[in-house]
């Protein structure tokens, strides 16, 4: 791995009652995108207010670049936006910031560059001037993303920065976070918005009752099955039994209707779990070779909804509704 940025070992917080995370051990690299993931409650905000140095950890150690969460040399490399922000409605975006920039230290002309560089960076351009009282809901996502990014910090730990953006807004953060990324800034991102996750994160990791379920890289979570789906004509329930049983394979009907022995007049999707993705086209030419009519097939790419409602499936998720 590159530089380690983010490191933690064993982190454990116990709020008292049972709740808050155990044992969270994980390594972020300079320049990767890390997300954290889990159903609501799992302690993905209590992990990060950890490693901000929000709240005191009951166990464990964590480091960011080498210094000790919660010092001030860690706080310095810091960037933050929390999930339930309330910035000062009374002052424009431009001054949150300012303030956000006097709290890091920046002073005059360094400050005031930075501020109107970020204003146009997260799109709110001229309407800094505006108070946050009459921004929008997205509009105080992009301030809080421009406050994360004030101290231009080595690493930046992001609670939910999507969720109050339409789906132009949630492509230009994403274009953002990629931009820093290239700039070899980390990207710790809380989210249960995958497909940004999918689309941003280099790693991941599943965490479910306070632990980690699973982690791995995108690629490492998604690719745990081979998957194909193939059309058929001219199908029957008793061939789908053949089939199963004569290539040993794991194979399901996706579509149609299945009640009956009769041929199915409309087309059936079928869906093959295969060790490799050579065996498609064995199971291609079994289809052929008894009579029916193979229209389309293709792979199935898990995506990682489909991966986090399996990994949780059969498993119980405390959540927030007990
Ligand atoms: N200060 C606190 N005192 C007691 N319990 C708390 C405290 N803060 C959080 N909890 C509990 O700890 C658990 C983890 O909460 P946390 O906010 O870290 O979850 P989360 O994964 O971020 O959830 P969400 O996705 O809904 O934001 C929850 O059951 C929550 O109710």
């Amino acid at each position: 791995m590159t530089e380690v940025v983010v490191e933690a070992n064993g982190l454990t917080k116990d709020y008292g009652n049972g709740r808050g995370c155990r044992e969270i051990t994980i390594k972020v690299g300079r320049g990767e995108a890390f997300g954290f993931l889990g159903p609501n409650g799992a302690g993905k905000s209590t992990f990060v207010k950890m490693l901000v140095g929000l709240i005191h950890p009951s166990g464990g150690t964590a480091t960011i670049l080498g210094e000790p969460i919660g010092s001030l040399e860690a706080r310095r490399h810091i960037g933050y936006l929390p999930e339930l922000y309330r910035y000062q409605e009374w002052l424009s975006g431009e001054e949150v910031l300012q303030l956000h920039a006097q709290l890091c230290g920046m002073r005059g002309s360094v400050a005031k560059r930075s501020i109107k560089l970020l204003l146009e960076e997260v799109g709110i351009g001229l309407r800094g001037r505006d108070r946050v009282k009459h921004y929008s809901k997205g509009m105080q996502q992009r301030l809080g993303l421009a406050c994360a990014m004030v101290n231009d910090p080595q690493v930046i730990f992001l609670d939910e920065p999507a969720s109050a953006l339409d789906p132009i807004g949630r492509n230009e953060v994403r274009l953002m976070l990629q931009s820093l990324r290239a700039r070899g800034k980390t990207v710790f991102l809380n989210s249960h918005l995958l497909e940004d996750v999918e689309i941003l994160c280099d790693k991941v990791a599943l965490l479910n009752n306070g632990q980690i379920l699973q982690s791995g890289t995108v690629a490492e979570v998604l690719q745990e099955k081979i998957r194909w789906r193939f059309r058929v004509g001219g199908f029957t329930p008793f061939f789908l039994t053949w089939l199963t049983q004569f290539t040993g394979l794991s194979i399901t009907q996706v579509s149609g209707n299945g009640g009956t022995e009769q041929p199915n007049e409309e087309a059936v999707w079928l869906e093959a779990e295969l060790e490799d993705d050579e065996q498609i086209g064995w199971l291609n030419s079994l289809v052929i070779e008894h009579g029916l009519t193979l229209y389309e097939v293709h792979k199935v790419k898990t995506r990682l909804d489909e991966w986090f409602v399996s990994a949780l499936s059969g498993i119980s998720h405390r959540g927030e509704r007990i």
